[in-house]
């Protein structure tokens, strides 16, 4: 392929395959119309004598030769976008000198000599010091790192690929990195980089350093309708932002709603999104069921079951002590592999499909949750949030004792509601309770809350305290790994184009 000095691809349409790929084509496929039959008969000879042990390692081998060759060949057609969008932005534009132009141009070409250096370089945890672990999650634990050459400071997730093998976690695994590898959006949390060794899948993305929501409602109790406003009006932009990608978030919980420095939210954690026409994947649930099932003592629900659980035998409010325990295990909950259930949508449990509204049902009881003081199926176990969520006409109840204005109680209830009659998009932008927001500017306001921040390096907004168990040094990486686990997760690595410097 024809590239400039830069690595631009001169062509601006359709590229042709590198040489090395074009002789790579796997054999013909078996005869089909048109086809010559000796097609067919090379085809069959050419795997018939082979073990069972080589066949799979030969495709393997293929397998990693054709993701090499995609990768080189997707990242050529980029460059080349870029290139191209550049020059046609530069021809329209009659207020920049020429000089200025080509200096752009030039820089542009130094940005990409730059972005495939980087890409030669192999990434690993040598490059990172651990700074202090700041999160936990199900499948591994969040540190703030710093980048050794550089200085720079990131957001390391690391996730241990035997649980996700294990756990069957590898659909989400994957989503959460194209997710955030596809997305430049203000509203998600930007993926720098991701590598693996043969223990671990590494994600390096901006640290933002105020925090997550679940922690300020931990600290504040309840917001006020103006401060709720403000975050859920931020959340709103952020969920349509994930759509838009063609992503259902499917897990977005206070939790996941992370604070940058300026006091703006973005969203992380997108191990449950899945693309709209991927097939969803029900286990997470399953096991959730079962652990609730377990813990209630019932077998799993069947369809009939499910829609007709014993109503009487739970609490329709929770008393004080009740709350007071669930907010005490609240963190303990966000850090176990089963996950709190308490912001799902019904319909993901009834496994008869469902689309992007599931999102909106959780920014509901996100909304319930900031006003109240607690999310509204809360209760003493998964199983009795569970129920109550399958049956939230009978369990939706705003307590005496809290005052709301009639605009916000209307708002959670036109979410916490069946799927076909929530609110659209539209429909949430325009409901009153929204009244005055600007959607256009609220990522510019001052926002009600912004950290406070000695350094680059502060982590005061994050329960560090509470995760002194974790060791701060890396585990050394398993030496080799099984061929198994080195497909399962063929992919994973990436390293993003940016033009701002901060990603180099
Ligand atoms: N980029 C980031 N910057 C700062 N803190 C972060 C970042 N990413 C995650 N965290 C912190 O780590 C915590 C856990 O992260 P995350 O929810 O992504 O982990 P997880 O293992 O996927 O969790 P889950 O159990 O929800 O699947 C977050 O609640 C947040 O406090």
């Amino acid at each position: 392929m024809a590239t400039t000095r830069n690595g631009a691809v001169r062509s601006p349409s359709t590229p042709t395959l590198p040489q090395s790929r074009q002789g790579m084509q796997p054999p013909a496929p078996p005869a089909q119309s048109g086809n010559k039959p000796d097609d067919y008969v090379y085809f069959a000879r050419s795997t018939s004598n082979f073990s069972d042990e080589v066949l799979p390692r030969a495709k393997g081998a293929q397998m990693k030769l054709e993701h090499y060759y995609k990768i080189a060949v997707d990242s050529a057609i980029e460059r080349n976008t870029r290139r191209v969008e550049l020059e046609r932005r530069l021809q329209v534009d009659t207020t920049t000198s020429d000089e200025r132009k080509q200096r752009q141009l030039q820089q542009l070409g130094k940005k990409e000599s730059t972005f495939l250096r980087l890409r030669r370089t192999k990434l690993g945890l040598d490059d990172f010091r651990t700074v202090k672990v700041i999160g936990k999650g199900a499948f591994g634990e969040v540190r703030l790192v710093q980048k050794t050459d550089t200085s720079k400071i990131y957001a390391m997730k690391m996730l241990r690929k035997d649980e996700m093998l294990k756990k069957d976690q590898l659909a989400h695994v994957r989503a959460e990195r194209d997710v955030l590898a596809e997305s430049a959006s203000e509203w998600i949390v930007q993926l720098y980089y991701s590598f693996q060794d043969p223990t671990n899948l590494y994600l390096i993305m901006e640290y933002l350093p105020g925090g997550d929501l679940m922690t300020m409602l931990i600290k504040y109790d309840t917001f006020s309708e103006d401060v709720t406003r403000f975050y859920m009006a931020e959340c709103v932009l952020a969920i349509e932002a994930v759509h838009q990608l063609g992503f259902i978030h499917r897990d977005i919980k206070p939790d996941n709603i992370l604070i940058d420095k300026d006091g703006h939210i973005k969203l992380s954690d997108f191990g449950l999104s899945t693309g709209f026409h991927k097939q969803h994947d029900s286990n997470y649930y399953q096991r959730l069921l079962e652990s609730a099932n377990n813990a209630g003592q019932q077998g799993v629900p069947t369809q009939a079951s499910r829609n007709s659980v014993m109503v009487n035998s739970i609490n329709l409010t929770m008393t004080n002590e009740q709350i007071q325990t669930w907010k005490a295990n609240r963190r303990k909950l966000a850090y176990s592999t089963v996950g709190t259930p308490d912001y799902i949508a019904p319909e993901i449990f009834q496994q008869r499909g469902y689309g992007k509204e599931c999102d909106w049902w959780s920014l509901g009881a996100i909304a319930f949750e900031c006003l109240v003081g607690y999310p509204p199926f809360c209760s003493e176990s998964t199983h009795e949030t569970y129920q109550k969520i399958m049956q939230w006409k009978h369990f939706l109840a705003f307590p005496d004792d809290v005052h709301l204005s009639r605009q916000a109680e209307d708002f959670v209830r036109r979410l916490i509601t069946s799927a076909d009659q929530r609110m659209s998009i539209q429909q949430i932008k325009a409901h009153p309770f929204f009244y005055g927001v600007d959607w256009a500017t609220i990522r510019v306001i001052d926002a009600p809350f912004v950290p406070h921040l000695k350094s680059i390096t502060d982590t005061s907004y994050f329960p560090t305290d509470q995760l002194d168990q974790v060791p701060e040094e890396f585990e050394t990486p398993e030496p080799g790994g099984t061929a198994q686990k080195d497909l399962a997760f063929l992919g994973y690595t990436f390293k993003r184009f940016s033009l701002s410097s901060h990603a180099f």
